[in-house]
């Protein structure tokens, strides 16, 4: 099978002229099918920019990254758009709607999928959020729900539609040590058990054991990353 994510030389600079800076040099990466990998690194070493750009969410520059089979180097908003629609985002702010229920909310990412009515999408949706230990509150707003909870409601949301690979940008950033593990446990559960890959950026050294493979970025480059994937847990 092909590698989901696939990038060879990838190298990134923000503004122009005297205020060019570079945040990405020439970074190679490779995931396989169903892998999770975590992003590590200080600050401002370019792992949100390359997440960015793995999940089409800017223009590239130079390099050639392959996202789920598809070149992203020179390609349109269009086809950026077509591939978004197969993969899951998570935030570290979640990005819930708070007008709608937790419900409603994984609903919305079946919108996509005009076959299913709307009953439909809102059946599946509760049963995403049982699978994250939700059922009890489908119907509560994001305001009405702990931050370990929001964080499981955009758990089930990115994986609603079924995407080919997950991207997650500090997913446990806003949440104590218990329920950010517990998140990330449900996050790579789900994962697995469909087979999809997992990107995520961290700071949290508690979650380093979910990962088949840690990464580590300093100053736009890939430093210490183990080459070679563990042994599949
Ligand atoms: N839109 C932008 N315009 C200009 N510079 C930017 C922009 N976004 C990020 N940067 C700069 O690029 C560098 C890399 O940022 P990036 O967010 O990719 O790093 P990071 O490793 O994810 O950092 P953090 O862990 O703090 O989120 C930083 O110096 C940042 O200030």
């Amino acid at each position: 099978m092909d590698s989901p994510v696939e990038l060879r030389g990838i190298t990134f600079a923000y503004g122009e002229g005297e205020l060019r800076k570079a945040v990405l040099r020439d970074v190679d990466l490779t995931v396989a099918p169903g892998e999770i990998v975590l992003l590590t690194g200080p600050s401002g070493s370019g792992k949100t920019t390359l997440l960015t750009l793995i999940g089409a969410l800017r223009a590239m520059q130079e390099g050639s990254a392959r996202v789920l089979g598809q070149e992203l180097n020179g390609a349109n908003e269009a086809t950026r758009v077509r591939l978004r629609r197969n993969i899951g985002f998570i935030f570290q702010s979640h990005n819930l709607l708070g007008f709608l229920t937790a419900r409603q909310n994984v609903a919305m990412a079946l919108e996509q999928d005009a076959a299913l009515a709307e009953r439909q999408r809102l059946d599946r949706a509760a049963a995403l959020l049982g699978q994250v230990g939700l059922s009890e509150h489908l119907d509560k707003l994001p305001a009405q729900l702990s931050g370990g909870q929001r964080q499981r409601v955009s758990v089930a949301r990115a994986l609603a539609a079924e995407p080919g690979l997950v991207l997650a940008d500090e997913p446990t950033a806003a949440l104590d040590k218990a329920s950010g593990h517990e998140v990330v446990m449900l996050l790579r559960d789900l994962a697995k058990s469909r087979g999809v890959p997992i990107l995520l950026v961290t700071h949290d050294p508690r979650i380093l054991d979910i990962a088949d493979r840690v990464v580590a970025m300093e100053d736009g480059r890939i430093v210490g990353a183990s080459a070679e994937r563990n042994a599949a847990r």
